[in-house]
């Protein structure tokens, strides 16, 4: 299947191409969608912090508009990223998620971390550059594992108390400096549940621009110790059945991915597709 979106850094003084536009309550959609003719967008007197060239769909420039506020365009409204990740095409979930992440991170690289200077946009490069200090900031990935536990027909899911109500899922954490992912498994399931694991295996990837992480999913086999939950972090945690499971995450998401694998290998049924 060809490879609709690809990212690059474009030119922003060059005219034409698409482009979609951002601001904290999400991006500018009407009844096409979220990609505008950017030539259009640009004459409509939106409030434009940073303009960034992000890469090509189906062959054309994408370009960013990164706003200061949200403003009314007649026939549009705002749509959160969140919105696009559980429902609509794959495709423009993924520039959105790529845009989203840029926006963020151009926007909270505007000064210098170590002299405080203001930075700027490093030509055809995607840095921020300080120049008296000679120091480029890139976008920022945060690394985050995330891991299916089982024994047998029996998995393991918790629930954080910022979950949608009833909805269970795999355990996830950040990694700290000077861990590897494995490291990371382990002192995160030891911290939200107190048990430990053996025989972990990576599973797969996944981007996760909420705001910049990159999910490492796991899976691991449970090896001893009873359930202790994490005050604050865990309000629930328990050993479900594979046919008889709680409500799960996204289908989207990797959490759901290594859950509906499971499965699907316990049960005997067609394995899923990550999608990313
Ligand atoms: N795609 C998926 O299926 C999926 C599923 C679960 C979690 N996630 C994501 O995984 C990430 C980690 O999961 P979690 O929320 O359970 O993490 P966690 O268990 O490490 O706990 C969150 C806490 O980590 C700290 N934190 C926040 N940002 C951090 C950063 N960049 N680096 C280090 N520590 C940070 C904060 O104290 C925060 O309260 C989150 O971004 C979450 O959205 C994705
Ligand atoms: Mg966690
Ligand atoms: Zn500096």
């Amino acid at each position: 299947m060809a490879v609709r979106w690809t990212t690059a850094v474009l030119d922003t003084n060059l005219a034409g191409g698409w482009a979609v536009a951002r601001c904290r309550e999400g991006f500018l959609v009407d009844d096409n969608g979220a990609l505008f003719a950017r030539d259009w967008l640009k004459r409509q007197e939106l409030d434009v912090a940073f303009e960034h060239g992000i890469g090509h769909f189906d062959g054309q420039p994408v370009y960013l508009l990164e706003l200061n506020s949200a403003q009314t365009v007649a026939g549009c409204s705002w749509r959160g990223l969140r919105q696009f990740m559980l429902e609509g095409d794959f495709d423009t979930y993924k520039i959105l998620g790529y845009a989203a992440q840029i926006g963020t991170w151009a926007r909270e690289h505007r000064f210098c971390g170590s002299c405080g200077q203001a930075m700027t946009q490093v030509h055809l490069e995607r840095a921020m550059y300080c120049q008296p200090c000679d120091l480029r900031s890139y976008p920022r990935i945060s690394p985050s594992m995330i891991v299916l536990i089982t024994l047998g027909d029996e998995i393991l899911l918790a629930r954080s108390p910022r979950f949608v109500t009833g909805v269970y899922s795999t355990l996830a954490g950040f990694a700290e400096p000077g861990e590897s992912a494995e490291d990371c498994l382990v002192r995160e399931v030891r911290e939200e549940v107190a048990i430990e694991v053996q025989n972990i295996e990576y599973v797969g990837s996944q981007c996760w621009p909420f705001p910049h992480s990159m999910m490492l999913g796991f899976h691991a086999e449970y090896a001893g110790g009873e359930i202790v939950m994490q005050a604050d972090e865990i309000e629930d945690a328990q050993w479900f059945r594979v046919d008889a499971l709680p409500p799960l995450p996204a289908g989207r998401s990797i959490a759901r991915y290594l859950i509906d694998l499971y499965v699907a290998r316990r049960l005997g049924l067609p394995e899923p597709v990550l999608p990313r």
